[in-house]
């Protein structure tokens, strides 16, 4: 489990380290040189291959003097730096973005490294107060530094299109909001031509985080310059895990700088081993509320229903599917499929005969035929409320209806005689009328989410969820009370105390009908957990986050970087279990 900590965990973790006189700037600085020089070195000669400047048409090349404006970049000197062998980074160029704070500190200290290395670093300080240490021994290393204030926008950008590499040390963990001036107009006008520039842009790392990020919950509310690397310290945060702002991170570089409890894989073989034991204790006294998860591969066979000798096709678990009507009968399949394949003990159809007849013709082991279920998928391909429709999609609203009933337990007497887990999907997703439990998993996409919260007073659209989805899948958690899975790119599932983010699949997953299966796949999960995920309220989430993980790669083993058909993904899915669960 990957797990990412506030903005106030990491402040509280490091005061006891500080006060001890703990060098994290210096371990943070050393580690951030180290991925620079890492990808210098590793460069050909003349830089990034797809670059134009490194190597000018004169073959002269730029280093080192400064320009009348303060900026390197703007005099030619001598010809030919020797970079090319290995390890070799002499006279590659970094610019650096240093802010206020102790960020602004890192990015100094990782400069010194750089240009004691040989390369040719710059600063530009964006503020008129930096850190002073980090600038004192920056300059005694060679470094050049140029007040932003000194110098204009253009020509630090046009700096920048002349380096090898960019660090982004404006901010970190102290930053509140969007980007201010000066440094927020810097940004702006660096992103702007990183965009107009594609491939041939410098290297770009991120100090901690991109700068201008929500760091709590991803927000891009202001200029943000994206990174092809972000070097982290001490924790993930969890602004690098949740869309937006994870999508301009690129790739993310935990940096152990010695917190007391171990940012990694140590507590969480500690969580992940609770889980296996049965003691599922992750509940909201042991994950701060600040806190987002990424379940990782090795995480999910602990929580994979997986059959023993004595088990059953019952004590599997049953899925109850009630999906597709005759204008849309590819879900009632595609949802079915999902269901079998990730290995339910027997999926149950409910729904119009002739819907149910291509059922089987995909998948003769459903059985078309109500009876005891442990877990519903209500939803997929039922639009309830459609005039359009005819009788089929009024005979479906009925049978969810019911379902719902037996999920909440508002009726004593249901069709399945107790309380039980359910995925609720896109038509369902409009026949809410009673709060829920946990155990309910809601499953919109962020259009679906941005009407269920309209219908519960909140104004908002599908680009505010999209703008801020952790914030509105756990406004959805608490008012209905179900636990809430928003599809994306990065699916975000919030439940009690928890919340996930999930980047799993490739882009060629946005295509009809997969959320489909992911229903059915989540389905069979939580049919073959039903009476604990009815105990224990934290464990929809994270069957929930199970469910997305194997969805997507499963989605990723289709396409094997090609287009996906729905159908496909849910065809792929034992494989995939096969190679998590033998792990
Ligand atoms: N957590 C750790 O273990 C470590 C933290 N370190 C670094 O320390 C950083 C945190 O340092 P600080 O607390 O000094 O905070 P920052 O370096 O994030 O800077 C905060 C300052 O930036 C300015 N600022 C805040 N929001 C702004 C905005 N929206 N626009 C423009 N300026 C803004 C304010 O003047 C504020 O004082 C971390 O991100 C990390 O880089 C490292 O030095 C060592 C290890
Ligand atoms: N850009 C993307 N990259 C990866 N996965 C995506 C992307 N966009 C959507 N998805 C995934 O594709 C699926 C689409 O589901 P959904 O929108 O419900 O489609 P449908 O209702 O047609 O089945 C979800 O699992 C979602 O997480
Ligand atoms: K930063």
């Amino acid at each position: 489990m990957k797990d990412a900590w506030s903005a106030d965990e990491v402040r509280k973790a490091e005061e006891p380290l500080i006060a001890a006189g703990e060098p994290l700037m210096a371990r943070a600085a050393y580690a951030l040189a180290q991925a620079v020089l890492r990808e210098v070195a590793a460069r050909p000669v003349g830089g990034h291959p797809t670059r134009r400047r490194a190597v000018r048409p004169s073959g002269v090349r730029l280093r080192g003097s400064l320009g009348s404006d303060g900026l390197p970049g703007t005099a030619r000197v001598r010809p030919g730096r020797s970079a090319g062998t290995r390890g070799d980074v002499r006279g590659a160029r970094a610019l650096l973005l240093v802010g206020p704070g102790n960020n602004g500190g890192d990015t100094l200290f990782a400069g010194v490294h750089l240009a004691r290395r040989g390369m040719t670093v710059t600063a530009v300080l964006a503020s008129s107060r930096v850190h002073d240490e980090g600038l004192a021994a920056f300059e005694a290393a060679g470094g050049h530094v140029v007040k932003l204030a000194d110098a204009r926008v253009p020509s630090v950008v046009q700096s920048a299109r002349m380096s090898d590499v960019l660090l982004d040390g404006l901010v970190g963990v102290g930053a509140r909001g969007a980007l201010r001036p000066p440094a927020g107009g810097l940004v702006r006008a660096l992103a702007d031509a990183r965009e107009a520039a594609g491939e041939r842009w410098p290297y770009t790392v991120a100090v901690d985080i991109p700068s201008g990020i929500g760091v709590d919950d991803g927000v891009v509310g202001g200029p943000v310059l994206p990174a092809d690397r972000t070097v982290t310290f001490g924790a993930l945060k969890p602004g690098l895990l949740l869309p937006p702002a994870a999508l301009i991170a690129g790739e993310i570089e935990l940096v152990d700088v010695g917190f007391p409890t171990p940012s990694g894989s140590d507590q969480w073989a500690s969580a992940a081993q609770r889980v296996a034991l049965g003691r599922h204790s992750m509940g909201s006294t042991d994950i701060g509320s600040g806190r987002v998860q990424r379940m990782e591969p090795g995480d999910v066979a602990a929580l994979w229903p997986t059959p023993g000798a004595r088990d059953h096709k019952y004590t599997r678990g049953v899925v109850g599917v009630i999906a597709g009507t005759s204008t849309y009968p590819g879900a009632a399949v595609l949802a079915t499929s999902g269901a079998v394949r990730a290995g339910a003990g027997m999926v149950r159809y409910l729904g119009p005969e002739a819907v149910g007849t291509r059922v089987l013709l995909a998948r003769p082991e459903v059985v078309v035929a109500g009876g005891r279920v442990q877990a519903w998928v209500l939803g997929p391909g039922v639009t309830p409320f459609d005039p359009e429709e005819g009788p089929d999609a009024d005979g479906q609203a009925r049978r969810i209806f019911g379902a719902l009933a037996a999920v909440t337990g508002v009726l004593s007497e249901d069709v399945t005689g107790g309380k039980m887990p359910a995925v609720i999907d896109a038509g369902a997703l409009t026949m809410l009328e009673h709060r829920l439990p946990a155990w309910a998993v809601l499953t919109p996409h962020a259009g679906e989410l941005a009407e269920l919260l309209q219908g519960l007073g909140h104004e908002v659209d599908r680009a505010d969820v999209e703008a801020r989805p952790l914030h509105w899948v756990r406004t959805a958690h608490q008012a209905t009370g179900a636990t809430v899975l928003l599809k994306g790119a990065i699916t975000v599932v919030a439940g009690p105390g928890a919340a996930y983010a999930q980047a799993d699949a490739p882009a060629w997953t946005a295509t009809a009908g997969a959320g489909d299966v992911l229903a059915g796949i989540l389905g069979t999960l939580l049919a073959g957990r039903s009476a604990e995920v009815v105990q224990d309220e934290t464990l929809a989430a994270r069957l929930a986050a199970a469910a997305v993980l194997v969805h997507g790669r499963a989605a990723a083993r289709a396409s094997a970087g090609g287009p996906v058909a729905a159908l496909e993904i849910a065809h792929a899915v034992p494989a995939v279990l096969a190679e998590l669960l033998s792990d």
